[in-house]
């Protein structure tokens, strides 16, 4: 077993050797059944809007493997472009260039997948979920990517009655399994664009958390080029293929209404045509918005912002909340329900030093909100806080 892997599918070490190789596999040669090639499919574990997720052992010689599998279709060409066509015709869509042309969405939704593999294949991490195959048969309808297998399922951060399951020390493994994995992500020149609690995969034992979903995620050469302090990047991958990796596309609006950044709104949402710049820059600081949320979420059981003109009426008002208005902290924290003793909060006691980082990842402006080399500085302090 490497190092690299703790508490994650004990079994997968042959297929988990540093350095790692992701396999591309382009012939399904066993395809009936229950059985892909060497996999054994097993039960349903998720579904999401790009695939659906199932585990599947595989047979070693001396051991059984177990690893998830998730499956997305590929769209037939001609089907997609007639259900394009039909939208179009139905909408009467203008056809200006401010528009996707059919070609392009075609082209885009190829491009999603295999974008999402192709940053996939990059990652190695002990925070970051492994992608081991890709089972791509253009004989077949779905590809397949096989995955390491989070037997502990995703984090969850709140009950019935809106209060919070995680406990502080809970929320403090959680915080900093994903505070690593998105430092090396970053420094990969990875920006994830879908942080949340449900993208993070508790281990079998519970013990570790690991990044999950990169169906959003960009590639930044420019990023990755920054985090190496623009030393040429050794290893990179002279195939990738430069279209996907557009900073262009960072812009547009990609992940979760709750947990984007003001900025990400600001650019894909209000921002007028005659705008020329953006109010502010899309960099990976919209992560750790995104981070922050998911500590506000672990913290009081409840998202940061809620509007409060009646109810949920749509995502607008979401967006609108984001960009405009401050955010609360709640009087309770953690399931323990410590008192966060608003506006008298000791600085040194740890619900003081847990609200102070929070107020500086929930930070509406990107040139001050806390970047995860100060976090992890200020983390130790949460650590230290707790012994
Ligand atoms: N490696 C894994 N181990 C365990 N469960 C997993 C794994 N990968 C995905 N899942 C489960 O399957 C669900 C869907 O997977 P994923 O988020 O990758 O799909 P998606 O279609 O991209 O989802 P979304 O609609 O959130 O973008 C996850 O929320 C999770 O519950």
């Amino acid at each position: 077993m490497p190092s690299i892997s703790h508490g994650g599918p004990a079994s997968a070490s042959s297929l988990h050797i540093p350095p790692y190789t992701v396999k591309t596999t382009n012939q399904v040669l066993r395809y009936e059944g229950n059985r892909i090639n060497q996999y054994r499919l097993g039960e349903k574990i998720g579904k999401g809007q790009n695939g659906t997720v199932i585990t599947a052992t595989m047979d070693n010689d001396d051991e059984t493997e177990t690893v998830a599998i998730k499956f997305v279709r590929r769209e037939s060409r001609q089907g997609k472009t007639n259900k394009r066509y039909e939208l179009l015709r139905q909408k009467n869509f203008p056809r200006s260039e401010n528009h996707t042309t059919v070609g392009d969405a075609i082209h885009s939704e190829e491009n999603r997948i295999r974008k999402e593999i192709a940053v996939m294949k990059k990652l190695f991490h002990p925070h970051i979920v492994q992608l081991y195959e890709v089972l791509d048969d253009r004989l077949i309808q779905t590809i397949y990517l096989v995955m390491e297998y989070c037997e502990g399922g995703e984090v969850e951060w709140k009950d019935h009655n809106n209060q919070p399951t995680s406990s502080l020390e809970q929320t403090r493994r959680i915080m900093r399994d994903a505070i690593q994995g998105l430092d090396y992500l970053h420094t990969q020149g990875i920006i994830h664009r879908d942080i949340k609690p449900a993208n993070l995969l508790w281990t079998k034992d519970r013990a570790h958390v690991k990044i999950a979903d990169f169906g959003s995620a960009h590639f930044s050469y420019a990023q990755r080029l920054g985090a190496l302090g623009g030393a040429a990047a050794n290893g990179d991958d002279p195939n990738d293929d430069k279209l996907f990796w557009d900073d262009k596309a960072l812009a547009k609006k990609a992940g979760t209404p709750m947990f984007m950044a003001p900025e990400v709104i600001f650019d894909s949402v209000f921002r007028e045509p005659e705008d020329v710049e953006p109010e502010q820059p899309i960099t990976k600081a919209i992560d750790v918005w995104s981070l922050g949320v998911t500590f506000y979420c672990l913290l009081f059981g409840d998202v940061p912002f809620h509007n409060t003109d009646g109810g949920l009426t749509g995502e607008f008002q979401i967006y609108r909340l984001i960009h405009n208005e401050e955010w609360e902290p709640r009087e309770f924290m953690g399931r323990e329900q410590i008192p966060t003793q608003l506006g008298k909060e000791d600085e040194d006691s740890e619900p003081g030093i847990i609200l102070h980082l929070l107020y500086h990842f929930l930070e509406k402006y990107v040139t001050h909100r806390i970047t995860l080399d100060e976090v992890k500085v200020r983390w130790s302090v949460v650590h230290m806080a707790q012994n």
